[in-house]
């Protein structure tokens, strides 16, 4: 019984911490290959931080600023819990207006809040740039709720830091490492 509950954990973890990253790296890519002048800045700075000396390495991270804009930009617009993970509550209480009786299963639709047009110009547009102008305080770590994709208060996602870091550095070394071109000359989707 004890390690059967430890075996489901595990799994837990395991399927929480791949899949997501690893959807993440993937759209990131594909929008990369899409926009071409983007890859060609996101190549830019790592020429300019990391030259072509030596490989990309993980006190590059906090330079790497429009890396992060493009991760933070890649999970607005396809959060990979899209409707997060089921909560119960507790108790009955009120939350924006609505009675949520005690018990009920509830579910955040990230994916809709990422995509609101009363808070993000051209909602469906891949702009990194956002996030180093007019969104540029916005960050991902459950404090500003226009952008959760690993949750927010006391269940927030307790892998975040490692998964945002290993984002970067894989997304970094890939890009540093190897040309891309989009054979199909059309989007990737
Ligand atoms: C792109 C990467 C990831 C995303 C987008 C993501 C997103 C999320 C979200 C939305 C939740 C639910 C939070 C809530 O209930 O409000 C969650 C929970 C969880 N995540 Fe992640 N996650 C990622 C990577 C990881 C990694 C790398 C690990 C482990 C190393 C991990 C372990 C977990 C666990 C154990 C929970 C359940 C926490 C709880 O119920 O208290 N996740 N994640």
């Amino acid at each position: 019984m004890f390690l059967q509950s430890h075996q489901n954990n595990l799994t837990a973890i395991f399927v929480a911490a791949t899949d997501t990253t690893t959807v993440t790296l993937t759209w990131a890519l594909a929008l990369l290959v899409n926009d071409l002048l983007v890859l060609k800045k996101t190549q830019q700075e790592l020429e300019n931080y990391v030259g072509r000396d030596r490989k990309v390495e993980e006190s590059d991270m906090n330079n790497l600023v429009y890396l992060q804009a493009i991760i933070k930009e890649t999970m607005r617009l396809y959060p990979p819990a899209a409707l997060s993970v089921p909560h119960d509550s507790t108790e009955d209480c009120i939350v924006g207006g609505y009675t949520i009786p005690k018990r009920t299963r509830l579910f955040v639709n990230i994916w809709k809040i990422h995509h609101d047009p009363q808070i993000w110009t051209d909602p469906f547009e891949f702009r990194p740039e956002r996030f180093l102008t007019t969104k540029k305080e916005i960050n991902v770590k459950g404090q500003h709720f226009e952008l959760i994709p690993f949750g927010s208060g006391r269940r927030i996602c307790p892998g975040i830091s490692f998964a945002f870091e290993a984002m970067q550095l894989i997304l970094a070394s890939i890009i540093h490492g190897f040309e891309f071109q989009n054979q199909q000359m059309s989007r990737l989707t």
